[in-house]
């Protein structure tokens, strides 16, 4: 097969009858027509169907895989593949998490630097191999309960197991019984990647495989909806691009020996995200998401401005200029992880990790900054947003006249309006945010990592030269 359509999507989703939890019942029929997902996998399909319609832009067409899946082995390569990215993103105002492109960039690196997996490489050749044939969507997770933070790996009392851990090993293969604390479309894609959770002492939470979301023992169980009851006027990004988030349930869940390409080797699951490049891989499709958003961003911004006739304003202009100067350091970034990326011990050019992850930082930080922005711009606009019912009543004369700009009639005033709260205001906009401060990591201990590994001795020496002063050794 190569590339699915959205149909083929549609139709891979509904037959595998995923055990999802949703206030407190257990979804039954399609999926796809279900009110909570029904607009995320509407939204995903029609990305598939880009594909397909596009094939000059997204993927090389001598090769008949989605871009996502095409290993690049030389920076032109790359470009290309942040282009379809970047072109994806638009599509879906940045909001998507678990956009197919982006697991499937971490499988997309670990198969390129499959001999990294030793005995497992050749587990990992074939699920990648599947994968691209079939053109799988998958999610990841990899944060344990938070039952507590000083042991990261909670444990009952007594033999109780509440982090997902391996309980069993048989011929077939290992047995995981726990959970894990989330993962955003659970339960929404094909194929479930896992990868080792926290510090890695313990062989028994040393595990990386792929497997299918429907495998027996395996439930994803949601947050509540923010789709359900939306309508594309009021809500238009939640009605559309509302992932859910799910924890992941193992009860007794069997991974065959064939779908593990990592286990209890605690060397291999420290490196495992900067030797293969999927780390990289990862941060260069979150980059890019962020370009395309951020410009979401600038253009609602300026909408708004113009809408309330207040563009000649010096804070406006400044406030909308750190939107712009947001989307061009997101594109700086990006550029630079392209210009500084290298080919790597086995083929797979890969994006400067250290500019991706500063992009990640700088953006953690940032983006609640360009959101309260939006708010700061839009004010109680943001507040009399009546909804598309009221536009049909009789009340429509009077709401036409009160809420119209100066260009722009009541009801397209209110769409845009709407759409700049449900960016930063709504359940949707809100969990966005966190979203964005959270996916890779959180705020503090990310830059710490960073600090660490971050080369400041060159720095240092032009301070000791200017000084003439002699540095002690650390
Ligand atoms: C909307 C959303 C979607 C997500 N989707 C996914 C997904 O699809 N897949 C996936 O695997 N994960 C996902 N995540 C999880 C994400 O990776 C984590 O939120 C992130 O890594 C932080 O971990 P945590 O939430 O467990 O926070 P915790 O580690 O529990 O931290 C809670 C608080 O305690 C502080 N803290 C904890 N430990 C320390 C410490 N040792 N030193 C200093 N401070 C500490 C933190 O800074 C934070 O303020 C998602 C998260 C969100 C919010």
């Amino acid at each position: 097969m190569g590339t699915s359509s959205g149909k083929d999507y549609m139709n891979r989703i509904d037959a595998l009858q995923n055990v999802i939890w949703l206030n407190g019942e257990k979804i039954k029929g399609n999926v796809s027509e279900h009110a909570a997902f029904n607009g995320i996998i509407q939204s995903k399909a029609a990305l598939y169907d880009e594909v397909q319609h596009q094939p000059d832009l997204l993927m090389d067409h001598t090769k008949q895989f989605n871009f996502a899946y095409e290993i690049p082995r030389t920076k032109d390569e790359l470009k290309k593949r942040g282009k379809a990215i970047r072109h994806w993103a638009t599509k879906t105002a940045g909001m998507l998490g678990r956009s197919p492109d982006y697991v499937s960039s971490a499988i997309m690196a670990m198969a390129a630097s499959s001999t990294f997996f030793g005995t497992y490489q050749q587990n990992m050749d074939r699920i990648f191999a599947e994968a691209r044939e079939k053109d799988y969507t998958f999610t990841h997770t990899f944060i344990n309960p938070q039952v507590s933070r000083k042991f990261y790996w909670p444990d009952g009392d007594d033999e109780t197991v509440i982090a997902a851990k391996v309980i069993d090993e048989t011929e077939e293969g290992i047995v995981i019984q726990g959970a894990r604390m989330l993962a955003t479309q659970g339960g929404l894609t094909d194929q479930l990647l896992v990868l080792p959770a926290g510090s890695f002492t313990d062989p028994s939470y040393l595990f990386g495989f792929c497997i299918a979301s429907n495998t027996p023992g395996l439930s994803f169980v949601c947050r509540p909806s923010y789709a359900e009851g939306t309508t594309s006027f009021n809500d238009p990004l939640a009605s559309r691009f509302d992932e859910g988030d799910a924890m992941v349930m193992f009860d007794h869940v069997l991974v065959p020996w064939d779908r593990v390409f990592l286990y209890g080797d605690s060397d291999a699951a420290a490196v495992i995200k900067t030797e293969t490049g999927m780390e990289a891989f990862l941060l260069y499709q979150s980059a890019n998401r962020q370009i395309a958003k951020t410009e979401w961003m600038l253009g609602i911004a300026q909408l708004m401005a113009e809408s309330l006739v207040v563009t000649e304003y010096q804070h406006i202009q400044e406030k909308i200029s750190e939107i712009a100067m947001a989307h061009e350091i997101m594109k700086g970034f990006v550029l630079a992880a392209e210009e500084e990326g290298e080919v790597n011990a086995r083929g797979l050019f890969v994006p400067n990790g250290l500019k991706l992850k500063m992009a990640f930082h700088y953006f953690q930080k940032a983006y609640p900054r360009l959101t309260d922005i939006l708010t700061l711009i839009g004010a109680s606009g943001l507040i009399a947003i009546p909804s598309e019912k009221d536009f049909q009543s009789t009340i429509e004369p009077a709401l036409s006249l009160t809420l119209r700009g100066e260009k722009i009639t009541a009801e397209n005033k209110v769409k845009l309006f709407r759409l700049a709260w449900d960016l930063t205001m709504s359940a949707f906009g809100s969990r966005q945010t966190l979203y964005e401060q959270m996916f890779f990591g959180d705020p503090v201990r990310t830059p710490v990592s960073l600090y660490a590994s971050y080369d400041k001795e060159v720095a240092k020496e032009k301070i000791a030269s200017f000084l003439n002063i002699q540095l002690e050794e650390e």
